[in-house]
């Protein structure tokens, strides 16, 4: 590799890292002057040896041109939304968690009794998105769309900064595909509802709205002026790097790669009754958090007995099998 180009990956990895700190842990190395500085840098080399760009470079933050429409996507795993096990509230303004409850019983009865570890989690009020890497480098995203094609939004996904363009840690997938919820925090909401309203344009109704019309850009540059967030909730497809056991493992496998994740607001937990007081404490808490949420996501946190009650919630409800009793052992 000639010095230019090791150059370019040499700022390309350390303007990275430098955003990775500022916006995903918080915790800035550098002054924002640096920052800029080898940006600048980085953008010149980039101008005077074009086919030297590389795909993860930081100065692809800012959005390209326009485009005229979005590609399709079709999802290889489909994106699934969640029923809601809506907890109405009674008069006295208490949950009743009957539907919890219910649920609880299924999942038992789901693994022969067996009593099941539960994850708890934020349910983001945002849009869906999936997230493709091949070797570490984002190479595409798209929105749900209805769950079985959704649209190529790869370009805007890359002006998200908490979103790596490059997975972080060693162990590298060869392929992984996650999906989380792109969305605006409050703050960030209010601040654009007020330039919307001084440049005589229409406030968004709500965060979410927000979200989806900044993603929903076919001009990324607007995109990457609209302040928006990520947060990973399952991986779909893998091939290489750690394997998981648990859904908890696949969120801090998540974090290791270069993801925010929600701390403090996600637990693990091993009756529904600890899992209802921690519902309780988040619809409390609720009002202080940076992003809005519109419930609490209740999984089992085993992927092995996910895929086991998966499999009963997918069987074909018109069949059955009627099996034989079990061989008596043969004595030989
Ligand atoms: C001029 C300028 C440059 C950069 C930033 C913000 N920022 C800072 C860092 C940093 N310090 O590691 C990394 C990425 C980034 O986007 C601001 C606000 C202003």
């Amino acid at each position: 590799m000639n010095d230019t180009a090791a150059k370019i990956r040499e700022l390309t990895d350390l303007l990275n890292r430098y955003g990775y700190e500022y916006y995903t842990l918080d915790a800035p190395s550098v002054p924002d002057a640096e920052y800029d500085r080898l940006f600048h840098e980085l953008e010149a080399l980039e101008a005077a040896h074009p086919a030297l760009k590389l795909p993860d470079s930081p100065t692809l933050r800012v959005g390209g041109a326009p485009l005229s429409a979005f590609a399709q996507v079709r999802h290889e795993v489909p994106m699934l939304s969640l029923s809601n096990a809506f907890s109405p509230q009674d008069e006295s303004g208490a949950f009743d968690h009957a539907e919890m409850t219910a649920f609880d019983e299924r999942v038992r009865g789901g693994l022969g009794g067996k009593p099941p570890q539960y994850v708890i989690e934020p349910k983001f009020d945002g849009l869906a998105v999936s997230l493709l890497y091949r070797d570490g480098v984002l190479v595409q995203a798209a929105t749900r769309g209805d769950g079985s094609s959704g649209e190529d939004v790869t370009q805007n996904i890359r002006t998200v900064s908490d979103i790596p363009l490059r997975l972080r840690g060693g162990d590298t997938p060869a392929l992984i595909e996650i999906r989380g919820e792109v969305l605006m925090f409050k703050a960030d909401f209010a601040a654009l509802n007020l330039r919307q309203e001084e440049n005589g344009r229409k406030p968004f109704a709500n965060p979410r709205n927000a979200a989806a019309g900044s993603l929903r850009q076919l001009d990324p540059r607007i995109t990457a002026q609209r302040k928006l967030h990520f947060f990973p909730y399952s991986i779909a497809r893998q091939e290489g790097g750690f394997s998981a056991g648990t859904h908890m493992q696949e969120l801090d496998y998540c974090g290791r790669l270069g993801f925010a994740l929600p701390e403090g607001n996600c637990g693990c937990f091993g009756s529904m009754a600890e899992i209802l007081a921690f519902y309780e404490q988040m619809r409390q808490k609720r009002p202080a958090l940076p992003y809005e949420i519109d419930g609490m996501v209740v999984k089992v946190n085993s992927l092995a007995q996910q895929h086991e009650l998966g499999f009963i919630s997918r069987a074909p409800r018109w069949a059955v099998a009627h099996k034989f009793p079990a061989e008596e052992a043969l004595t030989v």
